[in-house]
């Protein structure tokens, strides 16, 4: 028998090259950690290479209550953590000072991963949110010009959307969420695809259908990290993933039989842009999509769960109607210096961003070995040190959630609590971001949200949430973006059929 046809001498073989290879990356990383003055934070004990993590995050995500799960931890590791699990690192904060450094002052430090474009490639491609350096620059100046403003226009679309999302809110048994997300799929398509999806119309959702699970695959993944780069969604969910290249390829179809046609400049929107300036079809595919996840989940998130929140809280919803009516009456649509005048409905907002993040989490990969400024030492205030590739994930939620951070009644929904709280800092609230990686549709969005609001109260007397609704308290589901875990069903009371 030869040397290495022995079992036994094989398995030494084996296991003495594993131990030499974790001796040598143990003094590696040590190394590295010395050079930045800084070690690794706090890191979550683990087991069998974390199993027992991944088994108690994936039990946390199947009950929704991720971010609960993330938050007790951070907690108890003074608010940044090391998980260890399959083999990977994974760096998770909520602290203040880490978010400025990760969208701010050290912006150019960190990058999207490779790892996070190759899980969401189906889904985002190689459009603005996987994009980085030079090339983020351009895309970002592009669809600033389209995004970053709000049109005459927009108010048309917007108005005709809503009447059928109306008719669809006042029937009973309508799930609100479900009623909000075809809104904005419409009002999304419509002003930036240059073609509407009409779902509000439509008794089918197989575009919205698909990309739910596609989003679920790519969230789930992501949590197993390197693991979760070698799965594939053509495996797990070929339909899904069919459905969503036809969808892409239909808007693509049309976007370049429109730039044969010699369109007005500056009248075109942002997806027409991309072709007129030479982005090939699979570009505009992926265009589509990133435009749709970027323009549609979290003002959907931030609408439905201000609606569930008005129909738990009538106090709030007449004090909408009462400002509305001062400001605006019942009896014509809002315009933009109207919106502005909407102090109250504005806190409303406000609190619900602060309350129920609809991003929920983030993410961001060193590309280089850095140093946070916090995290370390027995206190969790010393600098800590991230090495070159580890996934670093901020939490928004827990952030906003901070009772030590002065947010009174941290877990209630109260738009009041604005008239006389601000945050510390801007770096204690970020829906939006900050620094040069912030939101792009900021305004658009808050027009939507405004909008909406305002016309719900002219339009309802009154908005009750419905006995069978099941209570949403701190849970939410990941969906790349964070979503509402269970449906709202609310009785919504024309005002003339009072
Ligand atoms: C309540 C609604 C919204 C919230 C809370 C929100 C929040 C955010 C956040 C936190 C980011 C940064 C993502 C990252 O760092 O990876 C972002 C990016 C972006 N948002 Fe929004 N967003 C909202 C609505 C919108 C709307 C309506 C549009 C389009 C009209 C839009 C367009 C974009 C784009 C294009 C980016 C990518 C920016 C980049 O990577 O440079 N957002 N948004």
């Amino acid at each position: 028998m030869g040397l290495f046809t022995s079992p036994l001498i094989l398995s030494g073989i084996i296991i003495a090259a594993v131990f030499t290879f974790s001796v040598y990356s143990w003094s590696v990383r040590r190394k590295r950690y010395a050079a930045l003055g800084a070690g690794p934070p706090a890191v979550v004990l683990t087991n069998s290479f974390g199993l027992n993590i991944v088994i108690d995050m994936f039990r946390a995500v199947r009950k929704h209550r991720f971010y609960h799960w993330t938050k007790e931890m951070l907690e108890e590791y003074n608010h940044t953590m090391e998980l260890r699990m399959l083999g990977t690192r994974l760096v998770m904060t909520d602290e203040p000072e880490n978010i400025k450094a990760i969208q701010d002052t050290q912006f150019r430090e960190v990058a999207k991963s490779e790892e996070q474009h190759e899980i969401f490639k189906h889904i985002l491609g190689d459009a603005i949110f996987a994009m980085n350096g030079e090339e983020w620059k351009q895309e970002a100046a592009l669809y600033r010009a389209h995004m970053s403003r709000v049109r005459d226009s927009d108010f048309a679309v917007t108005e005709r959307h809503i009447l059928n999302a109306f008719n669809l809110l006042a029937k009973e048994g309508n799930d609100g969420f479900d009623v909000i997300d075809r809104l904005q799929l419409d009002v999304v398509t419509e002003v930036f695809c240059g073609d509407c999806t009409n779902s509000l119309t439509s008794d089918q959702q197989p575009f919205r259908n698909a990309m739910e699970t596609l989003q679920k695959i790519a969230s789930f993944r992501q949590l197993l990290g390197k693991v979760g780069v070698y799965l594939d969604d053509k495996w797990i969910a070929p339909q899904a993933l069919k459905f969503i290249d036809d969808y892409q390829d239909a808007f693509a179809d049309k976007a370049f039989a429109r730039a044969s046609k010699n369109p007005v400049p500056g009248s075109i929107c942002v997806i027409d842009d991309l072709v007129q300036r030479g982005k090939n079809r699979e570009d505009i595919k992926n265009a589509v999509t990133s435009t749709l996840l970027a323009g549609k989940d979290p003002s959907t998130t931030t609408m439905a769960f201000g609606f569930y929140e008005i129909a738990r809280h009538p106090d709030v919803y007449a004090k909408m109607k009462a400002e509305v009516k001062e400001q605006i009456g019942f009896d014509r649509l809002p315009t933009m210096s109207d919106l502005h005048k909407l102090k109250y409905i504005k806190m409303v907002i406000k609190e619900t961003l602060r309350d129920h993040h609809p991003l929920g989490f983030n993410a961001r990969v060193p590309v280089k070995d850095i140093t946070l400024p916090r995290g370390g030492g027995s206190d969790g205030k010393s600098p800590i040190a991230v090495l070159k590739g580890t996934q670093i994930i901020y939490g928004l939620l827990s952030l906003h959630h901070r009772s030590d951070l002065g947010v009174k009644d941290v877990n209630e929904w109260r738009p009041e609590r604005w008239e006389t709280w601000k945050p510390n800092d801007q770096w204690e609230y970020v829906p939006f971001n900050h620094g040069p990686r912030i939101c792009i549709g900021q305004q658009f969005a808050n027009f939507q949200m405004e909008y909406f609001l305002a016309r719900l109260c002219q339009e309802f007397e009154s908005i009750t949430l419905l006995p069978e609704s099941p209570s949403q308290e701190g849970l939410v589901k990941l969906e790349l973006n964070t979503k509402m875990a269970h449906p709202v069903y609310a009785k919504c009371v024309r005002r003339a059929q009072v």
